[in-house]
């Protein structure tokens, strides 16, 4: 652990040893969030079919022409149209269908009159509704006023109208969201082929750790960190799998993580990467060259996270990633290391979270170690209208031990590796981790 390595050289040297997954088919929203690999093109038009966007009646605009509240149109009402309707009676001359949104035009009818612009068969007043058809199964024949024409088309949704049979539905890399997903099952698609979303295993390490629930003895604190990793694991887009903590013990270690690897797109450990007598990852998998890969631990010119390390394991080569223990330099290490990993394996560009201006506020000057990159926890607030930068305060100090503040952050304040101290009213850079 000689030499010192930058921010972005380890993150290279990491993204150097990712490719992304091969695509698969999965159901729809088993692909939420992830990548399409190849463009899809409408199989039949949306709609399939002309029909109502109203509530109301279906009319031949001629029948309707000039009609008003004094003198309506008096028509002839044929029955119900409702959606799902495939038996259509034809609208013949001083005919009309009762018709409901979303249910085919039948054929003759060329507009809708919404049911508000009608007495609703009545013989009253503008109706507000239709009545159920329940309550007054009557009410779909008979006659109906009409107060208002309509035009050709009018309240009608074509066929086609939304998207044309041929054309591209969704272009290849698009990110599955909520409204995708539906343009696809609107289209009549149950399945799609994307890069699935990455499995990372997350294993803590530290023979103090207990787990969250269980009574602490003196010494021994809970393990935090591979809850958080683990549930920044999901948040970026991965199936995360947490590994209860592992003991300081290198070969409980070694088979831990020999056994994970089967479930394994990326591995994520924490703890034991330092220069201590127990430091049990970098122990465990430092200099384990050969066909089963090796692990390589390097100083990091930043803080938090100075200690990480990198290397691809197993006959899969899988990515691992050893990140620091203390719990504000493990979390800071993922969003820098781990999440754009994720990404890549996902092929979802950019990988690394852009940053946004931020002019510093309250009182304190920050400082950071000379000749690295300092990542501080923030409070960011979008600029007003018309500005270009946000605003961030700085939430707890630099310690990496600092659980509770981080807690209160939503950014990192980036200090770079030329600025040893940052004052207030400065702009800075910083990462929002939304
Ligand atoms: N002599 C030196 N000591 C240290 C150096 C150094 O350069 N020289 N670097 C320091 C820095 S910086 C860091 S970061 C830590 C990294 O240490 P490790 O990765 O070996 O982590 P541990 O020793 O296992 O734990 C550090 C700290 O974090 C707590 N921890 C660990 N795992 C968890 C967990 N899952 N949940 C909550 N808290 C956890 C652990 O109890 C320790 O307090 O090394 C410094 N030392
Ligand atoms: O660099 Mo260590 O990662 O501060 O706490």
């Amino acid at each position: 652990m000689s030499e010192t390595w930058s921010v972005d050289e380890h993150l290279e040297d990491i993204l150097r040893g990712v490719r992304p997954l091969e695509p698969i088919e999965l159901q729809l929203l088993d692909a939420q969030g992830c990548v399409l690999v190849d463009e899809i093109t409408v199989p039949a038009s949306l709609p399939p079919f002309d029909n109502s966007s109203m509530d109301g009646y279906a009319v031949r605009t001629a029948d309707v022409e000039g009609s008003t509240r004094e003198f309506p149109a008096v028509l002839t009402v044929l029955g119900d149209v409702a959606a799902g309707s495939a038996d259509l009676p034809a609208v013949g001359p001083g005919q009309a269908a009762r018709i409901m949104t979303g249910a085919p035009l039948p054929p003759g009818a060329e507009a809708v009159v919404p049911v508000e612009w009608t007495d609703g068969g009545t013989g009253g007043g503008p109706a507000d509704a239709m009545t159920a058809r329940t309550a007054d199964p009557g009410g779909a024949t008979g006659e109906v006023r009409v107060h208002r024409p309509v035009t050709q088309g009018q309240y009608v949704r074509e066929r086609g109208s939304d998207v044309r049979a041929g054309t591209v539905a969704l272009p290849a890399g698009t990110v599955l969201g909520p409204p995708q997903l539906g343009l696809l099952a609107a289209i009549g698609l149950g399945k799609v082929t994307v890069r699935p979303h990455p499995r990372v295993v997350v294993v803590s390490t530290g023979s103090e750790l207990v787990q969250p629930g269980e009574p602490l003895e003196h010494g021994q604190i809970h393990d935090s960190n591979s809850f958080v990793l683990t549930a920044a694991a999901r948040a970026a887009g991965a199936i995360a799998y947490r590994v209860g903590a592992v003991a300081d013990d290198p070969d409980t270690l070694r088979a831990t993580i020999e056994d994970q690897l089967i479930r394994a797109d990326i591995v994520v450990t924490s703890g034991g990467v330092s220069v201590g007598a127990y430091d049990v990852v970098k122990e465990a998998l430092s200099g384990v060259d050969g066909a089963d890969g090796s692990v390589e631990f390097r100083r990091l010119a930043m803080q938090p996270g100075k200690p990480q390390g990198f290397g691809l394991v197993g006959t899969e080569r899988t990515p691992l990633l050893a990140l620091p223990g203390n719990p504000v330099s493990s979390y800071v290490s993922f969003e820098l290391f781990v999440r754009p990993a994720i990404r890549a394996l996902m092929g979802r560009e950019p990988v690394r979270r852009p940053t946004v201006p931020a002019v510093l506020t309250g009182d304190t000057v920050l400082h950071s170690p000379a000749g690295k990159r300092q990542f501080l926890r923030g409070a960011y607030d979008p600029p007003p209208p018309g500005e270009k930068a946000g605003t961030v305060r700085a939430v707890g100090g630099a310690g990496s031990h600092l659980i509770a503040s981080l807690a209160q952050a939503d950014a990192l304040i980036v200090i770079p590796e030329d600025r040893e101290e940052a004052a207030p009213g400065e702009e800075l850079e910083v990462i929002r981790l939304d």
